[in-house]
């Protein structure tokens, strides 16, 4: 975890580097903006005994020199804002890019665990709130606390004695502020969290609305939420309630003190230590300090806040992230998918073992089916196949090459996965079929019609650029399955990992699907996750896994004669699809 101070924020720095001649430029406007303060003060101690004696010239110079002032004034703060908002924002973009980036390489097991809402949480939420304290930091923290040294350094020169009584009233506030600002901080810790199980609720309920209302369970979940948005609403009271009290208390204390000063300033024109030009330019350098002390108190709120946002953001970084590709990982070339595994075993974290001591050898433009019951290890074997997960014992080869001594990236090319769930990204049906790699008009309409999907896309509107909404909602069940066997196939890839869909599509969709199979099976490796009867009947070879275990091999007909778990299977499932 992070260490609760301004470490977390500091580790930002080196993403501020880039931006070195804006911050330059911007630096320099801030000293020209903070330092017209002082000269303004001084300007002040000249018009306002000049208006007191009615002198008007004087009174005329002294205004056209602090507009002078002003305006230059201004005109660097111009500066300075617009100098620092650019590194500001680019550090904030850049640290979400980063975020993102590690959010693509967490270990399947790490991403499970965490939410999508609450992971949506951080990277929007979080993310801004770190991105506005970065501003803040930059664009006014910064320049107030400048402005501060400064006017306070202006009235030491000033007279001493009476800055030193100015002086030992802000430790007085300084203490004021630390002790709220660490209950405002434990209170928005609070009210964050809370909203991130708000957000984790929405992304169930969101994803689980249509079987809510097939249970009827609508009350059961509004009595979820409604008691989610209560525990919200009070997490968020309660830090509004220590900032509503925050501002009353410190504002008091500034009155307090600014007229114990002007009692000890009355005092010191008395002795003889402060004439009242000198006091008069007191007076208005101690107003331009009430400023400076608002922002910075507001401020050091917010970064307390968004220290507590910047955790949640850095916990990322601690979850554990696939492995990278061993550092003398060979390029894969051409493949013709011959898959071997030898005693491959494999558990998840923490667990028992999934897979024990495989041994299976799939020759090239094999179909092989594998079934055995739920839970029996079939995804697993698929993800070790992918190398989303790597086997603990044993050895997966592809072409005689480890799977572990290639690239991610080319294995995975030559490796295409047709998932259960026909999941696509919004976006038009060419970019669906692409997904994000380079290829021609061609090879997507190649790809499509491989998948039988050519004449249903060709038959839209928009044809290839037709628009498909968030997960694909205004596409039936049946094209994007299609859709998805048409991803799979563009790279061409030696092997087909296919989890065959088990929910049920009518018989004109299901025969298209399975026509847009057929085709794109052809000439390659396949293994596929069998439900349906004609997959397994068809399948070159029947692999049966029980208990992690291959218990039986072989064709339909072979494993139907020979008994044992598969005809088992077989009469339990198969048998009542054929009745
Ligand atoms: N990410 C995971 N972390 C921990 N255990 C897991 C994980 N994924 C699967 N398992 C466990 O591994 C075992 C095998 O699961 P797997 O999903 O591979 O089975 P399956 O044969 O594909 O089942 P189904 O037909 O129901 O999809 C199960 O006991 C399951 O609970």
């Amino acid at each position: 975890m992070l260490a609760p101070s301004p470490a977390g924020f500091r580790r930002l720095w080196p993403l501020l580097k880039p931006h070195r001649r804006a911050l330059l430029l911007g630096g320099l406007c801030m000293l020209v903006f903070v330092g017209c303060w002082p000269l303004l003060a001084w300007l002040a101690g000249q018009l306002i005994p000049a208006i007191g004696a009615g002198d008007f010239t004087k009174v005329l110079r002294s205004v056209a020199a602090a507009l002078a002032v002003f305006l230059v004034q201004k005109i660097a703060q111009f500066g300075q804002d617009t100098l620092l908002a650019g590194p500001a924002l680019r550090v904030s973009q850049e640290l979400r890019r980063q975020l993102f980036a590690r959010l693509q390489r967490l270990d399947f097991g790490a991403l499970e665990k965490l939410s999508a809402g609450d992971l949506t949480y951080r990277l929007t939420e979080d993310a801004d709130r770190v991105g506005e304290v970065i501003y803040k930091t930059i664009q006014d923290t910064t320049p107030s606390a400048l402005q501060l040294v400064v006017v306070l350094g202006y009235m030491i020169w000033l007279d001493w004695p009476l800055a030193l009584a100015t002086l030992l009233l802000a430790p007085l506030v300084a203490l004021m502020v630390s002790a709220f600002g660490a209950r405002v901080m434990n209170a928005a810790e609070r009210s964050q969290k809370q909203v991130s199980d708000l957000a984790a609720l929405l992304g169930e309920a969101i994803g689980g609305l249509p079987l809510v209302r097939a249970f009827a369970a609508e009350p059961w979940l509004q009595q979820r939420f409604d008691t989610e948005i209560d525990l919200h609403r009070r997490a968020k009271y309660r830090t509004l309630e220590l900032l509503a009290l925050q501002h009353p208390v410190v504002g008091f204390i500034e009155a307090a003190g600014i007229l114990s000063v002007l009692l000890i300033g009355a005092a010191r024109i008395k002795a003889g230590g402060l004439d009242s030009q000198g006091f008069s330019s007191y007076v208005a350098a101690l107003l331009m300090l009430i400023d400076p002390i608002s922002h910075l108190t507001t401020n050091f709120n917010e970064f307390q806040q968004g220290q507590a946002s910047l955790k949640r953001l850095r916990a990322i970084e601690n979850e554990p992230v696939e492995p990278p590709d061993h550092a003398d990982a060979k390029p894969l070339g051409s493949v013709s998918g011959e898959l071997l595994l030898d005693g491959v075993s494999f558990g998840y974290e923490g667990g028992s073992p999934v897979l024990r001591q495989l041994d299976l050898h799939i020759r090239p433009g094999q179909v092989v089916a594998l079934v055995g019951p739920s839970g029996a290890g079939k995804s697993t074997l698929f993800s070790l196949l992918l190398r989303f997960n790597t086997a603990q014992s044993g050895r997966v080869l592809l072409d005689g090459q480890n799977l572990a001594d290639l690239r991610a990236r080319d294995l995975r090319r030559a490796v295409a996965l047709v998932p259960q769930q026909s999941s696509v990204f919004s976006g038009t049906v060419a970019e669906a079929i692409a997904f994000g790699r380079p290829a021609s008009s061609e090879q997507i309409r190649q790809a499509a019609r491989l998948a039988n999907a050519a004449d249903f896309i060709e038959s839209l509107p928009g044809g290839y650029d037709s628009r498909l909404e968030e997960r694909g909602s205004n596409f039936s069940g049946g094209q994007l399955q299609r859709l998805a066997i048409a991803r799979a196939v563009l790279g061409n890839p030696a092997v087909m990992l296919l989890d065959e869909a088990t929910s049920a599509l009518d018989a004109e969709a299901e025969e298209a699907v399975q026509q847009g199979l057929q085709q794109a099976m052809a000439g390659r490796t396949v293994l596929v996750i069998a439900h349906r009867l004609a997959t397994v009947q068809e399948a070159d070879l029947i692999v049966v896994l029980d208990g992690g275990r291959i218990v039986q091999q072989g064709s339909h007909d072979e494993l139907m004669a020979s008994g044992g778990r598969y005809r088992e299977l077989c009469e339990r499932q198969f048998i009542r699809l054929e009745a």
